[in-house]
């Protein structure tokens, strides 16, 4: 028999650098969502791969960045760093060929947490010419003692699976943290609200999306299996929501027909979408409206 190891990885690093596209890699399923804008992520999501000789539990967190005021900011970066303190291993995300303040400060912060670290130097693809790339691999190196360094591309799937059994090969041996066929810690109705997220995050503008939230109200299975879904955007002025419903109501129902149809691909079943947009006065900045949107400690 083989012998199963076990344990909570975290995935760490600035925003954008594509730690959302390697949960969805490793776990084969679109958990988390993705935009080419930088704190996509608001929620930290457990993405659970069980293997013959394992379990990987994936935790995705916000990523850590040095600007921003506001409660929303406070609470993105209170997640990512009590994470850190608490899983067997991180895997550290970068961006190969470069390095900025962000990515300091990330490291930083598994420095002084002292938990073992790999170094995933993500989006190899996009270099052209890989010969920047082992210079860069050395400099990494000698600024942290990490477990191994891995060169990866997460949107192509490039390594990753390589880098799946070097994680596990690090982790306790332990019998697995979850039942087999579980992926994720979140309900179905928190991914129905994070991928009417990801429409806003994606066609929207580039200040707009943060200053929204999105709330399912209702999330009901009807009879022969369909979903329904009731979901509310927030927005803070009477502005935004002329921006997101659009002319005659078009941008509206294009996102949410692609919502609908992201939806329909993760619940595997039809799905009825239906989405509102609503006005409420500085929601990011109030602590007590965030508690009320999800944004909670947990
Ligand atoms: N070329 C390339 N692009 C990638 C790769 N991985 C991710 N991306 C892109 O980088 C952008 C950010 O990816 P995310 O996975 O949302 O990044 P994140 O680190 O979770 O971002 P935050 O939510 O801001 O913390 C998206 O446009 C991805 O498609 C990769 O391996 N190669």
């Amino acid at each position: 028999m083989t012998t199963s190891h076990s344990g909570y990885i975290a995935i760490i690093g600035r925003p954008n650098v594509g730690k959302s596209t390697l949960l969805n890699g490793f776990v084969g399923q679109k958990l988390a969502i993705t935009s080419s804008k930088a704190q996509t992520t608001r929620h930290t999501i457990l993405g659970i791969k069980t293997r013959p000789d394992g379990q990987l539990v994936f935790v995705d967190t916000p990523g850590i960045h040095r600007r921003g005021a506001g409660a929303l900011n406070r609470y993105l970066n209170r997640a990512a760093l009590t994470t850190i303190g608490d899983v067997d291993l991180v895997l550290f995300v970068v961006e190969a060929g470069r390095w900025t303040q962000e990515d300091d400060k990330a490291l930083q912060a598994i420095a002084e947490a002292g938990t073992p670290a790999i170094a995933v130097v993500n989006k190899i693809d996009r270099l052209r010419d890989k010969t920047p790339l082992l210079p860069y691999l050395e400099q990494l190196a000698r600024r942290h003692e990490f477990l191994e360094l891995v060169p990866v591309s997460a949107a192509r799937g490039d390594q990753v699976e390589r880098l799946e059994t070097l994680v596990l090969q690090t982790l306790p041996e332990r019998e697995p943290l979850f039942p087999d066929e579980q992926i994720t810690d979140r309900p179905e109705r928190f991914f129905a609200a994070e991928l009417v997220r990801e429409q806003l995050m994606r066609r929207y503008g580039e200040e707009l999306p943060y200053q929204t939230a999105v709330e399912v109200e209702r999330f009901e299975e009807e009879e022969g299996g369909r979903y329904r879904v009731h979901a509310l955007i927030w927005v803070e002025r009477p502005s935004q929501k002329a921006i997101i419903i659009g002319e005659r109501g078009e941008a509206l129902k294009v996102a949410a027909s692609e919502a609908r149809q992201q939806m329909q691909r993760l619940f595997e079943r039809p799905v009825h979408l239906e989405v509102w947009v609503k006005v409420r006065k500085s929601w990011s900045s109030d602590e007590s409206a965030l508690a009320s949107l999800g944004y909670r400690e947990r």
